[in-house]
């Protein structure tokens, strides 16, 4: 799982037909009562592979089961474990490596030492056969209702640990592996979210150094009534030869669902994580959706009264309410975000002093064709187009060149209808005045987003998955970027290209921002992409390498109005 499969599940029929369905193995206990174990996995990677696909039509996994005990459980207590013997796990593992070899294995219940052991070994030959195999572990240890799933000796799972790629424990389970101390609701006395942070940061760590690739930590046993913080942790290698990894750690949030049907949600948390990541997913985005889903179940109980109710599986989620905040700490927000385009309800852009132009008088409703080009010889070729945006975006040239250029690109388009956004130079952007500034992801820690707000100008920021997306959002942008809509030959974007069907999810999130879709855009697919509702289509090569830019133009402005 280490690197991202540049596939996406919800890529654009036209460029990406007939992916092979993943197929995925459960290997967890059956719950007689049908709320956890292997029948919440079934149901929950069915049904959001089933709701994956806008049209309801492609049910996208396959999924293997291996029954590793058959338990005696109802709602009020665990009665017996009942382990399966390794052979019979073995043999169906035998048969399916033939038939129906896995792109990931989703692991819950191990009820025995030699379970564990057994399990080792599988894993040990599938990754060698298949480096992509994604390996997701729930460290299932006691039942929500009480009482002792197994008696796993610790050493065991360490043993396990370098063949997962990621490990879901709940703060409980966290402290059982690790035997450090984080804060649960048992303590008695009531600590600092910081150093409940702090401590649950240590813990991970030792298991990252014991070979897991990722931690997933679920907050809900925490002592903090509001909220409920999930966490994911993974080393990655450092640029800084001096210190060989750092620490690089996800936190999505949301308010605390108080619901006492839960039951199975750690089942439902870990598959549906795993069937995202097997989607192809990345792990930021598969996270922040897993956490929307759980938000989702946990939602449909709350209030009500019955004798026995499961965690609700529903569908992928779509319904803003149960997104999480993503948690960032480097960003330095500005209070009342940024200034808008000027677009739509009739408001004059602003943008033009000349009051007998009637150009600059009408009322605009869309953003539309967004060029972003790379020269001022672009720039001038483009303003007699009459474009409501276009993007200065210079790569590989001498500071004193680009400060030039974005002076007089800034020259050019004063008093034209055109606003000029000015791609990564935000400090040369606030000093040349220029209409805003495009910040990538990367660019956001580093910017002073204070200056960029108190200079009044307007900021743009990409994004690819709904993480980023949420994380931008909360910064109040003038609009948001979501990319690469398609595989493009103008930016490496492997890994993150989003499609239509993703497009479509990410717009219910958007919370009256603007949206601009950017990324292998040509004429043929902008008719799509424009459908989608999107404000704006930004490109590239559809212009620069049109045989007839004018044309092109022209046919991209009329689609895209
Ligand atoms: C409209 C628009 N969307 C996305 C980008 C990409 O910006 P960024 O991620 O900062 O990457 P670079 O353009 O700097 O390579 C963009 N420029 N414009
Ligand atoms: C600059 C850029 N940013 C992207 C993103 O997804 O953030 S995609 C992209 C390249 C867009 O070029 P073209 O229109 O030629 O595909
Ligand atoms: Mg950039």
């Amino acid at each position: 799982m280490s690197t991202p499969r540049s596939h996406h599940p919800a890529s654009d029929k036209a460029i990406d037909t007939q992916k092979p369905k993943p197929i995925i193995w459960t290997i967890s206990g059956s719950d007689c009562s049908g709320g956890a174990g292997i029948a919440a996995d079934i149901k929950t990677m069915h049904s959001l592979s089933l709701s994956l696909s806008l049209n309801l039509s492609q049910d996208n996994v396959e999924i293997c089961t291996l029954i590793t005990a058959n338990t005696s459980q109802n709602s009020e207590c665990l009665i017996a474990v009942n382990p399966v013997a390794t052979e019979i796990l073995d043999e169906q593992a035998k048969l399916l490596i033939k038939d129906k070899p896995p792109t990931a294995i989703k692991i819950g219940l191990l009820a025995n030492d030699h379970q564990v052991n057994w399990l080792i070994e599988l894993l040990a030959r599938l990754k060698q056969q298949d480096p992509a195999l994604i390996t997701v572990y729930d460290p299932v240890a006691n039942a929500s209702v009480g009482g002792k799933f197994s008696q796993i000796d610790p050493v065991a799972i360490q043993t396990l640990l370098p063949y997962l790629d990621v490990i879901t424990p709940n703060l409980p389970e966290l402290e059982a592996l690790t035997c450090l101390k984080t804060e649960t609701q048992k303590d008695t006395e009531k600590s600092s979210g910081n150093k409940l942070e702090k401590t649950t940061e240590q813990a991970a760590l030792q298991l990252l150094y014991q070979g897991v690739t990722t931690v997933v930590v679920k907050g809900g046993h925490s002592n903090d009534i509001g909220t409920c913080l999930d966490s994911a942790y993974s080393l990655v290698e450092n640029c800084d030869p001096a210190s060989k990894t750092q620490l690089n750690t996800l936190k999505v949030s949301s308010e605390r669902i108080n619901t006492s049907y839960s039951h199975g949600s750690g089942c439902a948390f870990a598959s549906a994580l795993t069937l995202l990541l097997a989607q192809g997913y990345l792990l930021r985005d598969a996270l922040t959706l897993t956490k929307a889903f759980i938000n989702q179940g946990l939602s449909q109980n709350v209030g009500k009264n019955r004798y026995y109710g499961a965690f609700a599986i529903g569908g992928f989620p779509t319904d803003d309410r149960y997104f999480p905040d993503v948690v960032n700490s480097y960003i330095n927000l500005p209070k009342s975000g940024f200034p808008s385009l000027g677009l739509g309800n009739g408001i004059d852009n602003g943008l033009c002093t000349d009051s007998s132009n009637k150009s600059c008088k009408e009322k605009e409703e869309k953003l539309g064709l967004y060029p972003v080009i790379d020269s001022l010889d672009w720039l001038k070729k483009l303003l007699p187009l009459e474009l409501n945006i276009i993007q200065l975006r210079l790569k590989d040239l001498p500071f004193d060149e680009i400060d030039r250029q974005i002076a007089q690109a800034v020259k050019l388009t004063s008093n034209t209808i055109t606003r000029l956004f000015i791609n990564d130079y935000w400090q040369l952007a606030i000093k040349h005045g220029a209409y805003g500034v495009h910040l990538g992801q990367e660019d956001l820690a580093d910017a002073d987003l204070k200056a960029i707000a108190n200079a009044g100008l307007r900021l743009g920021i990409s994004t690819h998955g709904c993480y980023e997306l949420l994380l931008a959002r909360q910064l109040k942008p003038s609009y948001l970027a979501i990319g690469a809509i398609f595989p493009t030959v103008t930016k490496d974007m492997t890994g993150q290209i989003q499609g239509i069907e993703n497009l479509r999810h990410l717009l219910t999130l958007q919370q009256d921002i603007p949206i601009v879709a950017i990324g292998g855009i040509n004429l043929e697919r902008a008719k799509v992409v424009a459908n989608t509702g999107v404000d704006s289509v930004a490109v590239v090569t559809a212009i620069t390498r049109a045989d007839d830019y004018r044309k092109a133009v022209r046919a991209l402005k009329a689609i895209c109005q």
